[in-house]
């Protein structure tokens, strides 16, 4: 691939004739493809034996595995099914420095398309709080069928700016991440548009918004709190500068020690005006040092004792109006819901825990989608389906991957049923749950989502 000239000369220059020779050896090769199994659903060791992909483990993520280019996981249907989640392997490293625990409270700023923030949730169990964000709306509905797709019922998916987030929550959060946009030089062999965008004007650019940015999360961290710094690019203004003026900027940020294996490097502090050794805690993962693309991370704290703030909880809905949905779970479901109830409109939705009022902010998904009050009746919705297992369910259809019918399952088409299964089932894909469907008279009719039947048949690597 051809490189920007000026970029070649930078990355010389700063990397000297040696590195970058086998640094831009590396632009000729094949890059690694990642996924990495879901632990809400399946623990990754069975998950690597059931899958039939060629998988080889990533050294620095325990869900992250390796897979071949021929093996188009995107393809499967377990995918569909929210067991796995398409990630480039250097990308892993990053949440596994949030060290996100059940019970605590998350901010993923910007989140989209959401491989951090569904491993975040993972680690957390579905417990606790995760506020996963995105200022772009499109963008912001991908995270959100993402969140969807793996499971995850303890998030609240926001669209909105650092701005607005900030000022409704000073000083509340326990673990922040910051996977800031950046001018992408890590992302060349993935993404070779961001070659083509490439300029030193735009990495002047990115700096600056990154900067506003950390900003916003510095003003959202509770004291005590930890804030991941991350980018996929090899810019050391985006990189250690960035790192060496946040500290200069707010002195009761500290700088943690990041433990390196399998290749990853220490941040450059030759890199910095400062030379501050402290800047050598950061962390480089380098596509000639590892099997992966370019990233940079950097996880602080902030000084004090943790006394993330309170915010106000959000109002629950009333039992009385639940009087559908709850014939509906008491016919469906194995086992009744516990928890906050809340209507957004006529959707209603289960909240996280300790979920904070929410009015104001533009939330496109608060916790689990339950599904729709329609007149004298409850629909459910495609995300119930998925945050359950098949067990969870009173009736299920079950199709196995060798017998086909995933297909015209995904494609939206009905399906013959046997005359024992009536009304709301789960379709169960070798034992996970794929959607809803709704049997009558020999036939299921096929309530997978209208926008997700033509994707879900297509490859892709989000
Ligand atoms: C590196 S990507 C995030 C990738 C994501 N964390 C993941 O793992 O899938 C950076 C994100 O920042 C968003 N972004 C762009 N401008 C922003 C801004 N001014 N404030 C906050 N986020 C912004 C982009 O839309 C993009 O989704």
């Amino acid at each position: 691939m051809s490189l920007p000239e000026a970029f070649i000369k930078k990355m010389t220059h700063l990397m000297g004739e040696k590195e970058s020779a086998a640094f831009f050896r590396t632009y000729q090769e094949q890059r690694a493809f990642g996924l990495r199994a879901n632990p809400l659903k399946i623990t990754p060791g069975v998950w690597a034996k059931r899958s039939g992909f060629h998988l080889k483990p990533v050294s620095f993520c325990p869900s992250g595995f390796y897979y071949e280019e021929a093996d188009e996981p995107g393809k499967h249907p377990f995918h569909q099914a929210g067991l796995y989640y398409i990630q480039e392997p250097s990308a892993m490293f990053v949440a596994e420095q949030i060290g996100a625990l059940p019970g605590e409270k998350v901010l993923d700023l910007c989140a989209a398309p959401g491989g951090k923030s569904t491993q975040i949730a993972a680690a957390m169990d579905n417990k606790g709080l995760l506020v996963t964000n995105e200022i772009y709306p499109k963008r912001a509905r991908a995270l959100s069928e993402n969140i969807e797709r793996m499971g995850i019922t303890n998030a609240l998916v926001t669209n909105e700016t650092p701005e607005r987030l900030a000022d409704y929550f000073p000083g509340y959060f326990d673990k922040i991440l910051v996977d800031a946009p950046c001018s992408g030089e890590g992302m060349f062999r993935k993404d070779p548009e961001a070659a083509e965008y490439w300029s030193t004007g735009h990495v002047r650019e990115c700096a600056a918004l990154q900067s506003k940015i950390l900003d916003q999360a510095y003003r959202m961290l509770g004291a005590g709190g930890i804030l991941v710094y991350s980018t996929c690019t090899f810019s050391p203004e985006e990189d250690e500068q960035m790192i060496d003026s946040l500290l200069t900027k707010y002195p009761d940020l500290e700088l943690l020690p990041i433990e390196k294996t399998g290749g990853i490097e220490d941040g450059r502090t030759e890199w910095t005006e400062s030379e501050n050794p402290v800047i050598s805690r950061t962390a480089r993962l380098w596509p000639h040092r590892l099997s992966g693309e370019g990233h940079f991370v950097a996880k602080l704290q902030k000084y004090g004792d943790r006394t993330a703030q309170k915010a106000r909880p959000a109002k629950s809905a009333k039992e009385v109006l639940l009087k559908d949905y709850r014939l509906f779970e008491n016919e469906v479901l194995a086992e009744k819901m516990k928890g906050n109830f809340f209507f957004a409109g006529n959707h209603l939705f289960l909240l996280p825990g300790s979920c904070p009022d929410f009015t104001g902010l533009k939330v496109i998904r608060a916790g689990l989608h339950l599904g729709e009050q329609k007149k004298n009746r409850f629909e459910p919705n495609h995300a119930l389906a998925l945050a359950l297992p098949g067990q969870a369910f009173r009736s299920t259809f079950a199709i196995t991957f060798e017998d086909g019918d995933w297909e015209t399952y995904l494609r939206g088409e009905t399906l013959p049923a046997p005359a024992k299964i009536k009304g709301w089932s789960a379709v169960v894909i070798d034992g996970f749950p794929l959607g809803w469907g709704k049997a009558a008279g020999g036939i299921l009719k096929n309530y997978y989502p209208k926008g997700l039947r033509r994707r879900a048949l297509k490859h892709e690597n989000r």
